[in-house]
């Protein structure tokens, strides 16, 4: 341990996952730890032997390492460390300070008796709190496991822990902890006790009360970086305002104690739902395909998959969702969704969408020129030209020929109609030709033609051409 170096804990207990409230507070003590240039300890609180597992032990410490939490020193177990309380209870002995006593229960434990029952001690978020008529309290239990406020107060002074921040709820411990600390000689760490997360219901986010898991978070498709970025706007603000952040090494350069809070922080799943979506959206493709890889059920069609993860990223707000996602831009299609979707102004972009489409297959829906003589592409017209739609003629299966056909619309009938189709079209066109710039690729005749609004999107539905 080097003289004068910041040194924080991070103590979870192996009761049960890791939730988001504890990821807060572990995440609060990395940046603080970075902010002092001092070392994150972590050690495990497994003193509640029936309550602990090893197994929620490895889990916790998975989860931590997924959100990119590492630490300097640890993972110490209480349950490991018997020789540091024996001492203390030693040290205390000697001072006269302990007595043996039957417990609630009627068992026989070790109990401290304090040398004063009143006082204070400095939080550094809340300034001097009092504390009074402090009872004796027990210090190993009956079974002879050492109580909670003793193992800490006996390991946080044996750890040289220079400070310690941890949720609001232990308020009333720190009492007894300081007297422990004023009782073994040991000088008190600073503390910091953070306002808690509350869930929307206003229940402190907490193990026993079925708080979401940070596992459960990473197997739905949350980016740790969003669970970071919004975990650190619980509780702590940044002296501009910013709530982004590029990664957990750009928050901890911006990251200052004197900006933490001590009012609770409602947290508010939406927002850490939105702020994934966003985060999302700004991987690059293949970095988003390498994440989505474990939750895809069959890979994206071979040789388009960083096509297939454009056309989903827009609409993913977890990477779960990708399964669904490219299920839709990868299924036949069917024209009925089309026609759902059609809207009488989008009659001058249907008619476009069947020049782009033309020569391509889509499967469960029949070209015009399978289906009906009246459209054969041999009889394209041009620009000035388009086709009327083809008269309603349901296949046997009841799935309409042409999208068009299932429109409950006004059929695009006579001349009128097809003035109007043109002028749509001729807006259409005018607009993209001063958007682009580019006459040849605006009306639509360049080669490998990329449509742009809604049509793009169609165009990648459509299964590759065998001739491409
Ligand atoms: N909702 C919360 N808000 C802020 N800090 C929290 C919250 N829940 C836990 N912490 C802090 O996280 C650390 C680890 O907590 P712990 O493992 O005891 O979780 P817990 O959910 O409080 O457990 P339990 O449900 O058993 O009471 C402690 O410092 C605790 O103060």
């Amino acid at each position: 341990m080097e003289d004068g170096k910041v040194r924080v804990r991070f103590a979870p207990s192996p009761t049960g996952m890791l939730h988001l409230g504890g990821a807060r507070t572990a995440l609060f003590n990395y940046l603080f730890a970075r902010y002092q240039g001092g070392d994150l300890v972590l050690r495990v609180d497994d003193t509640d032997r029936e309550r602990s597992t090893r197994g929620f032990e490895a889990a916790q410490l998975e989860d931590l390492e997924w959100l990119g939490l590492g630490f300097d020193e640890g993972p110490y177990r209480q349950s490991e460390r018997g020789d540091v309380y024996d001492a203390a209870v030693e040290k205390l002995a000697e001072a006269g300070l302990v007595y043996r006593a039957e417990d609630e229960a009627g068992r026989r434990a070790l109990y401290f008796r304090p040398r004063e029952r009143e006082g204070s001690y400095r939080d550094a978020l809340r300034g001097e709190i009092p504390f009074s008529r402090v009872e004796d309290f027990v210090l190993v239990k009956s079974d002879g496991t050492p109580a909670y406020n003793f193992a800490a107060v006996a390991d946080d002074a044996e750890m040289g822990i220079t400070h310690v921040l941890r949720g609001e709820e232990h308020l009333s411990n720190t009492a007894r902890q300081v007297l422990l600390y004023r009782a073994l000689g040991e000088g008190e760490p600073e503390f910091l006790h953070l306002g808690l997360i509350l869930a929307p219901d206003g229940a402190k986010l907490s193990k026993r009360h079925g708080a979401r898991s940070v596992a459960e978070h990473r197997r739905e498709g949350y980016l740790p970086g969003a669970i970071i970025e919004h975990l650190a706007t619980l509780g702590w603000s940044h002296p501009a305002g910013r709530e982004e952040f590029d990664g957990l090494e750009e928050l901890a350069q911006e990251w200052d104690p004197s900006r933490l809070g001590a009012s609770p922080a409602i947290f508010d799943p939406d927002r850490l739902l939105q702020r994934n979506a966003r985060r999302i959206r700004a991987l690059p493709a293949g970095d988003l395909l390498r994440r989505l890889e474990p939750f895809l059920d069959e890979p994206p069609p071979e040789g388009r998959e960083l096509l297939a993860v454009e056309a989903i990223k827009e609409e993913m707000r977890v990477l779960s969702d990708a399964p669904r996602l490219v299920r839709e831009i990868t299924d036949p299609v069917d024209p009925r969704t089309f026609a759902r979707e059609l809207t009488e102004a989008s009659v001058g972009v249907y008619a476009r969408a069947e020049e782009v489409l033309e020569g391509r297959r889509i499967e469960g829906w029949r070209m015009p020129a399978e289906s009906s003589g009246s459209c054969a592409p041999g009889r394209r017209g041009g620009d000035e030209d388009p086709r009327p739609l083809a008269s309603p003629a349901a296949r046997a299966d009841g799935v309409p020929q042409r999208a068009a056909d299932a429109l409950p619309l006004r059929r695009a009938r006579g001349r009128e109609s097809r003035e109007r189709i043109k002028r749509a079209r001729e807006a259409r066109l005018g607009h993209e030709r001063a958007d682009t710039g580019h006459p040849e690729r605006a009306a639509g005749r360049g080669g490998g033609e990329r449509q742009r609004g809604p049509l793009r999107l169609r165009a990648d539905r459509v299964q590759p051409h065998p001739h491409r």
